[in-house]
Formats: structure tokens, C-alpha cells, sequence
């Protein structure tokens, strides 16, 4: 059992277990169903006075930022929810935004619980399709209307369908395009026109881990690609306002209930483990401590940049299995070399 990194989490209310425990427990349960190697807990875990969502382990200082407003985008699932719930434990007021407002209010409803009396923190939400202008300016303009203005903007809100490129509708195609790249886009214009532009801010932006390719995800390769190369351009560009853009690409596969259930095989997300050097998906809570630390003084001279959190997986093998073929003969001036290639 690792240490817990900073002061956390009450006893579990029927055994001596601190919610910590707990926690890791179900992560390895997460990890490694078919190894079987778990014992079960003997009971629920009920920690007093506590809610479904776990009690924050930050390694950040918890009034970091106390004085600052973030919009997260998908905010009230999976990543955006963990770096959601980090930034209010860092006494940061959130707007959470996507499309689907039950699970916006319910994510409200569990992650205001979390906040302790004494904190300036805050949360509410929004419903948002990054893909319709009028709501990404909305989005903005009742963020500086309720909170008095906006530090960062967390682009989270994405996804995709795996299909083969040849069978890729133009619908389809254009749906992931205009979610992951322009949707992006309109948030940092937006927030930029409304309110970087005279106030400086961060910007993060989650791509996917696309560097060898991403076959089967064509689509939001090509998009995600572009966001790469958008947080380049605004961080020259946007630098004379006090903008900082980063991106930080998630690699493997970063488990949440509904980033598996958006796939047909609920084990899509598991599938990536043999591939990556650190031998296990990532958390959630991994992606959210790199966005953290780009929105903080620590990475005041870091911009125009992609953190790769990943565990070494964008360095070793494509997870595409190249069926065996001989469809692609070399061009030689020798008869017979073919044989030798
Ligand atoms: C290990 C992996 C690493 C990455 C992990 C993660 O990202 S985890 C995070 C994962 N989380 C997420 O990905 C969550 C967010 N993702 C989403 O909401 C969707 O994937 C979206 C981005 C396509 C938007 O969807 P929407 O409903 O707003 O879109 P719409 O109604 O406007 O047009 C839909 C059109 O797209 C097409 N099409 C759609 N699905 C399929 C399919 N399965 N099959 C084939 N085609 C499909 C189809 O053409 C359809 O129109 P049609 O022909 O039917 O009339
Ligand atoms: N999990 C993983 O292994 C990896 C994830 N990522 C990326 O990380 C980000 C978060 O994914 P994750 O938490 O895992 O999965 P989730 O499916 O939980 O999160 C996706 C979020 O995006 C929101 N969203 C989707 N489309 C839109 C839209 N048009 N407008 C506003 N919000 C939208 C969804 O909310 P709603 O449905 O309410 O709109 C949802 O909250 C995504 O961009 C994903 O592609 C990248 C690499 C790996």
C-alpha cells in the first residue's frame, strides 16, 4: 500500500481503513479484474459524513487557487470531473459545461458537498455544446457575469467513435472534427475576446495520444492534431495579453465508468496495457495533477507545449496490429529483389 501524499481522508466509519485505502483498493480493482488476485472487502466502505466521490489527495497547496475562476468543458464526467473536483479543493469557483444537463447537476450536487465551510471555492454549470458558437459565448459571458471574470479554461469536453477511415460518414467525421477541434477553438476565442484579451488567463487543452498515429480514430486524430498545432499558434500569438496555452495528451487508456461505456467493448480502454511501459492504465487523478500544474506559477514559463501523461506508452508500440500482406512491392532496377526486401 503506497502513502497517502498529503494529510487525507476520515476512517471508514466500520473498520480501521482510511478512505485513502479504500480508493486504492478499487483502482487496483479497476486495473486488474482478470487477474484475480483481490480480496474482496468484507463490507462497504462508508466514510462519516462523506459523499460518493473520494475525499481529494492533491500534492498541491489547498489555497493555491483560492482567488481564481476555471471553466472545465465536460466538466461533470471522468477527467473533467477529477481536475473539476481538484480545482475546487484548491479553492478555485468552476463552471462545469457540456451537453447533457442531468449529469451536469448531479456532478454539482456530489462536488459541492466536498467543499469544506472555510473555502472560497465554488461551483455551478452550464449547458454547452462546444460546437454551437452562440452557447460557447454564453458560456463565457455568464461565467464573468457570476464569478467577476475567468483564470482558466480547461478544454476537456471531447471524444470519439472507433470506425475505420473507409467507413467514416461525412456526418460522422464532422461531428468529431467540429467537437474536438473547432469546439476548442470557440472556447479559447471566446474566452479570449470576453476576457484574456484585457486580463490574461491559462488555457490547458486534453488532446489524445496521437503520435504514432491513431488508426481507427482517423477522425479525431486529425483533430486532435490540430489542437496540437492551435496551442502553438495562440501561445505566440495571445503571449502580449498574458496568455499561456498548454495541452496535455492522456495516454493508454485513463479509466472512468464513462469513458469505457462510450465504446461497444467495455474493455477498449483496458485493451492498451500491454503497450505501455508503466504496465496499467492511467487515473484520472494523474491527468488532472498535470493540468493543475500547468494552470499554476509553477509553469509560468511553459507554453505552446504538450505534456505527454502517459506512461511512456507514446514511445513504445502502436496498439494497430498491421495484418500480414504483400500489397506494397518495392520499386527496384533488379529482378529477384523482391525476395530479399
Ligand atoms: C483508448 C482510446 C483513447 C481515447 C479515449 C477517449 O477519448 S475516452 C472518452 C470518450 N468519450 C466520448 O467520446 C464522449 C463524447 N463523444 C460523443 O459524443 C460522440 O462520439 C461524438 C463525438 C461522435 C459526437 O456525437 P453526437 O451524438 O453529438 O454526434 P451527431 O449526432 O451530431 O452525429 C453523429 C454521427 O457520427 C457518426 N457516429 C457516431 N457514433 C458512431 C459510431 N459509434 N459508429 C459509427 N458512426 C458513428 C454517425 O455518422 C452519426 O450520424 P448518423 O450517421 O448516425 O446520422
Ligand atoms: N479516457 C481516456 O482514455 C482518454 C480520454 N481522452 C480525452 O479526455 C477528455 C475527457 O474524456 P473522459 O473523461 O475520459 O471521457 P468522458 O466521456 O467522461 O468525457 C467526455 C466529456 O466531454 C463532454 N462533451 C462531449 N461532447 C461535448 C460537446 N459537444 N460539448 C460539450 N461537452 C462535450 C461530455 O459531456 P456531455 O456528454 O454532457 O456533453 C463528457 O463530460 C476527452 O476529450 C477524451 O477524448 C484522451 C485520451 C485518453
Amino acid at each position: 500500500m503506497p502513502e497517502c501524499p498529503s494529510v487525507c481522508t476520515p476512517q471508514c466509519t466500520n473498520c480501521d481503513k482510511s478512505q485513502f485505502q479504500v480508493r486504492h483498493r478499487t483502482l487496483e480493482k479497476r486495473f486488474l479484474p482478470k487477474f484475480n488476485i483481490l480480496k474482496h472487502l468484507s463490507h462497504d466502505h462508508k466514510m462519516a459524513g462523506q459523499t460518493l466521490v473520494p475525499n481529494v489527495c492533491s500534492v498541491f497547496r489547498e489555497d493555491l487557487f483560492h482567488d481564481k475562476v476555471a471553466i472545465v468543458t465536460g466538466g461533470g464526467t471522468g477527467i473533467g470531473k477529477t481536475i473539476t473536483q481538484e480545482l475546487l479543493h484548491l479553492g478555485c469557483k468552476v463552471m462545469i459545461a457540456s451537453r447533457k444537463v442531468e449529469r451536469l447537476k448531479k456532478a454539482v450536487t456530489e462536488l459541492k458537498s466536498t467543499i469544506s465551510r472555510s473555502s472560497l471555492a465554488d461551483i455551478d454549470y452550464l449547458q454547452c455544446n462546444i460546437r454551437n458558437e452562440d452557447e460557447v459565448k454564453n458560456l463565457m459571458s455568464q461565467t464573468i457575469k457570476q464569478f467577476g471574470g475567468i483564470n482558466f479554461l480547461v478544454n476537456n469536453g471531447g471524444g470519439q467513435f472507433p470506425s475505420g477511415a473507409g467507413d467514416i460518414r461525412l456526418k460522422g467525421w464532422n461531428a468529431v472534427v467540429e467537437t474536438n477541434l473547432t469546439g476548442t477553438f470557440l472556447c479559447c476565442r471566446e474566452v479570449f475576446n470576453q476576457w484574456f484579451k484585457d486580463h490574461g488567463g491559462v488555457i490547458v487543452n486534453i488532446i489524445v495520444d496521437n503520435f504514432k498515429g491513431f488508426p481507427l480514430m482517423s477522425h479525431s486524430g486529425a483533430a486532435r492534431a490540430g489542437v496540437e498545432n492551435l496551442t502553438k499558434s495562440l501561445s505566440i500569438e495571445w503571449a502580449e495579453y498574458g496568455v499561456r496555452i498548454n495541452s496535455v495528451a492522456p495516454g493508454g487508456g485513463i479509466y472512468s465508468e464513462t469513458a469505457a461505456a462510450n465504446y461497444a467493448n467495455p474493455t477498449m480502454i483496458q485493451s492498451s496495457i500491454p503497450r505501455v511501459p508503466a504496465k496499467r492504465n492511467g487515473t484520472t487523478e494523474e491527468i488532472s495533477a498535470s493540468v493543475c500544474f500547468l494552470l499554476s506559477p509553477a509553469a509560468t514559463f511553459i507554453s505552446g507545449e504538450t505534456l505527454r501523461v502517459d506512461g511512456g506508452a507514446s514511445l513504445y508500440k502502436n496498439k494497430y496490429e498491421i495484418p500480414e500482406h504483400n500489397k506494397l512491392p518495392g520499386y527496384t532496377w533488379e529482378k529477384d529483389l523482391s525476395s530479399k526486401l
